[in-house]
């Protein structure tokens, strides 16, 4: 593979620049005492054929972050960049598409006009047939939009996403809204997409989601990135069970230790209490009882109740 020895520093080759490059993301809204930083510093890098969920509780600043990826935003500071280039450009030349939560479909036309209608647009009326197959439209491509599911619409946003063939595909929690099945029969017309090798993002409330779709999650709360990392290693991060007691005679020293312990997932402390989640409880229980503990606890967290806990507020 040729490539230069040097590049300039703002023009990475373009077969080499990552997916995506969020470098210091800032991005406020409104004015002095209504002032509210929605992305606070972010950076991420996303490289080619990555799966990546963004998964944050309401208001945690995914869609603002999206929407400065696909230049929908500029960021008050920060730069952003997709396949080395601004996202206008990487939009413009079909390299970069999303599903949105916003963003109507005409309901008068059905599902195939308005895929051969886009399709027209963009010169790809070849790939009417492919994107209603890949988006599993074929069995409601005479249905009007206007009679479709919410499900069946985020699948048509979704054929009308895949007709330039982009390289990198964005998608702002599109299963929202929709029950199980409908989110079960979105996600199988996605897979095939993201086994082909397209560098896939998408923003989700639900845990699963990431769990059984992303490979990476980043965890966003405040505006800010708060866990990156593969999805196992998050999932086993927020498995293990809570281990508390409360341990006489000064915990500083234990309570450092544990953290460097790698089947340590986290450690508090409150008074002379120490509350630790990790994979290995039995050994901690029994370790913190041969030092005198006493009022000792073992529980098993919820998902739900670890991710809230990845994501509440540091007291
Ligand atoms: N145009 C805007 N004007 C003012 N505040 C905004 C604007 N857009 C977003 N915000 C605020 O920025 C913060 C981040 O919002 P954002 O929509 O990015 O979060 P989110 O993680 O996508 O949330 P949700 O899951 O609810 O969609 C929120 O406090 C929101 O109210």
């Amino acid at each position: 593979m040729s490539q230069p020895l040097v590049a300039p520093a703002d023009r990475p080759p373009a077969d080499s620049a990552p997916a995506v490059d969020l470098t210091g993301i800032v991005r406020r809204f409104g004015h002095g005492a209504n002032r509210i930083v929605a992305v606070d510093h972010v950076d991420l890098r996303i490289e080619r054929g990555e799966v990546v969920a963004l998964l944050g509780p309401n208001g945690a600043g995914k869609t603002t972050t999206i929407d400065v990826l696909l230049g929908l935003s500029e960021p008050d500071e920060g730069t952003a960049r997709v396949l080395g280039t601004h996202p206008h450009r990487a939009v413009t030349a079909g390299r970069l598409a999303a599903v949105l939560q916003t963003g109507g479909l005409l309901s008068d036309l059905t599902v195939r006009e308005t895929i051969s209608v886009v399709a027209g647009l963009h010169g790809a009326s070849g790939r009417i047939a492919e994107v209603i197959d890949r988006a599993d439209l074929t069995a409601i491509a005479r249905r009007r939009v206007g009679k479709c599911s919410g499900g069946e619409k985020q699948r048509v946003k979704f054929a009308l996403a895949l007709l330039p063939d982009p390289d990198v595909l964005v998608l702002d929690e599109p299963t929202a809204g929709m029950d199980v099945t409908a989110r079960r029969r979105f996600w199988e017309a996605m897979r095939a997409d993201a086994d082909a090798g397209r560098t896939i993002v998408f923003a989700t409330h639900y845990l699963e989601e990431a769990e059984q779709f992303a490979r990476r999650t980043i965890v966003m709360n405040h505006g800010r990135v708060v866990a990156d990392g593969a999805t196992a290693r998050l999932r086993a991060s927020l498995g293990g069970r809570i281990v508390s007691a409360a341990i006489p005679g000064g915990i500083a020293a234990l309570a450092a230790e544990l953290r460097a312990d790698a089947s340590v997932a986290e450690v508090s402390t409150d008074a002379d209490r120490l509350t630790v989640r990790t994979e290995a409880s039995d050994l901690l229980a029994g370790r913190l009882l041969s030092l005198g503990a006493c009022d000792l606890e073992i529980t098993a967290p919820t998902l739900e109740s670890a991710f809230t806990s990845l994501t509440e507020d540091p007291s």
